[in-house]
């Protein structure tokens, strides 16, 4: 790995995930350009980054790419990846082995030993990379579950640096996540921390019970709190704090661009495109099959067969990002997905007036607000969902208090947003109900959900998500704070 000599050991605090936050563009004349992906977590970090000596470790997205630029003055250092590691660490071990594990088998996870040694391999270069930038005593903040064998492995090169780890999809529970081979690597990995943080308290005691269980290591008793009440394993004379901290976006600046008069024009642009219609519903998703976009599908076709919903008055929008597109079970739930939106239009629209409007491709984040803007009714049913932001995006964008949103119950969102129109998404009749619900809500019920909604989601934005991880990240194993002091631990069941 080719990391310039004025970058090692500079960094003060070292953000590592997957992917870089920022997309190589070859322009026709074969020169490069880096264009900034805008995510809620490099917003979010920004001001860290920037305040200190900031690093980001990631891949570029692209094969065997290892440059190493300054975008917007944040030092970017590549971890490149070939084409084989990408199919096996990448496409292997992290989409088709992990994802559908951490997400309640929907698909059936394959084991396969070359992925695991691929996904063994490319952490042990992403821990090399951190251990190179980070300074000495630096904060390293490792991110998602294609990097859980970072902190161990970093801890073993660098034990001077402080290393926190968030996991953004579900942990499951402990009856899945003992089907891994390597099950008990997974846990050791994790427990190189100080920190390891989930969105729910759940998957904290779902790691908490592993850690005993598979580790052999002793934890603390009680229940896990949100951004309060860690829990701790003990690992030797180091104390690993485990705690729970929902994501959220920024929705202050949502906010403002969605009041802006070129989006609200941009909305009703929007809505006469579609011929004014009387309910405009909403679907915003990355193609996955966790996503329940077949769920909605389902519901809504039934609802227009029995006549609860009228066809000449509905359109329903699906923005549908292409994901991970080499991916078995990704290519098999495209073809369903687009064989159901072909049979609704077949039966319910017009030649002039399509049912459902299907767009397979990213969107462009003004656009994407526009129709947050647009839409009276915001359908996330996933299956099975770590957070799912964008129910709050959607939550931030509508200032005007119109709208409405059916939420599944098994999205991350769905504990903080209790006044959205709540659904279990094996409940086909109670989506279909929630739907019909959200459809005919008064105004006055409308109202009074989105400012419940507006305001939980206002008050904790992703800024508050960042400032409490790294503040119990920076108090852990701290002697001064007496974070080392004994707490009541429980040996294995
Ligand atoms: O990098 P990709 O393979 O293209 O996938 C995109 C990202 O998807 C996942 O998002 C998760 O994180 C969100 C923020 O915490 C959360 O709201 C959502 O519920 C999760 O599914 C994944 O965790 C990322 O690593 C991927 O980059
Ligand atoms: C379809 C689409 C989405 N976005 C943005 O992507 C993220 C999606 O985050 P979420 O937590 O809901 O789910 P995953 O991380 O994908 O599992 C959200 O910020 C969307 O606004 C986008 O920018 N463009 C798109 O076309």
């Amino acid at each position: 790995m080719d990391i310039p000599a004025e970058v090692a050991q500079t960094a003060d605090f070292v953000v590592v995930a997957n992917r870089l936050p920022v997309d190589k563009e070859t322009l026709p004349d074969g020169t490069v350009r880096w264009k900034r992906s805008p995510g809620g977590l490099v917003t979010a970090l920004e001001p860290i980054l920037r305040s200190q000596t900031g690093a980001w470790v990631g891949w570029s997205g692209v094969p065997d790419s290892a440059d190493n630029p300054v975008v917007d003055g944040l030092q970017l250092v590549s971890v490149p990846l070939s084409a084989q590691e990408i199919n096996e660490y990448y496409e292997g071990f992290s989409n088709a082995t992990l994802w559908p594990l951490y997400h309640d088998v929907l698909v059936k996870p394959e084991y396969h030993r070359e992925w695991w040694n691929s996904y063994v391999e490319v952490n042990r270069r992403f821990a090399e990379a951190a251990s190179t930038v980070a300074s000495e005593g630096a904060m390293v903040w490792v991110q998602d579950y294609q990097l859980q064998l970072v902190p161990k492995m970093l801890r073993m090169l660098r034990p001077d640096l402080k290393i926190g780890f968030f996991l953004h999809i579900p942990f499951p529970p402990v009856e899945l996540f003992m089907q891994l081979p390597w099950r008990t690597e997974i846990v050791e990995g994790l427990l190189g921390a100080d920190l390891i943080g989930f969105h729910l308290p759940g998957g904290a005691q779902n790691f908490l019970y592993l850690a005993r269980r598979l580790a052999g290591q002793a934890t603390s008793k009680g229940s896990v709190g949100v951004r309060a009440k860690f829990g701790v394993v003990q690992v030797g004379f180091r104390h690993v704090r485990v705690g729970a901290f929902p994501i959220s976006i920024d929705s202050g600046a949502l906010d403002a661009t969605s009041r802006s008069k070129k989006i609200r024009d941009r909305a009703a642009e929007l809505r006469r495109d579609l011929g004014n219609p009387k309910t405009i519903m909403l679907g915003v998703d990355r193609l996955d099959y966790t996503k329940g976009i077949d769920v909605r599908l389902i519901a809504l076709s039934e609802l227009l067969a029995e006549g609860r919903v009228d066809p000449r008055d509905t359109v329903m929008i699906q923005l549908a990002t292409p994901s991970r597109e080499r991916v078995d079970s990704y290519i098999k739930m495209r073809a369903g997905i687009e064989q159901l939106v072909g049979n609704i239009n077949g039966t319910h629209g017009e030649v002039a007036h399509q049912v459902v409007q299907y767009l397979h491709r990213p969107v462009e984040r003004d656009e994407l607000i526009a129709f947050f803007v647009a839409a009276d009714v915001m359908l996330v049913t996933p299956l099975r969902d770590g957070m799912n932001l964008v129910a709050k995006e959607y939550v931030a964008c509508r200032s005007d208090l119109g709208g409405a949103l059916v939420l599944s119950e098994f999205t991350g969102a769905a504990a903080e947003l209790r006044s959205a129109y709540q659904a279990n998404p094996y409940d086909l009749d109670g989506v279909k109900d929630a739907i019909v619900s959200a459809v005919a809500q008064t105004p006055d019920e409308g109202r009074r959900r989105m400012r419940a909604l507006r305001r939980q989601v206002l008050a904790h934005d992703v800024s508050r998500w960042a400032e409490s991880f790294l503040g119990a990240l920076a108090a852990a194993n701290d002697v001064a704070t007496g974070e080392n002091r004994s707490v009541d631990l429980v040996e294995d069941d």
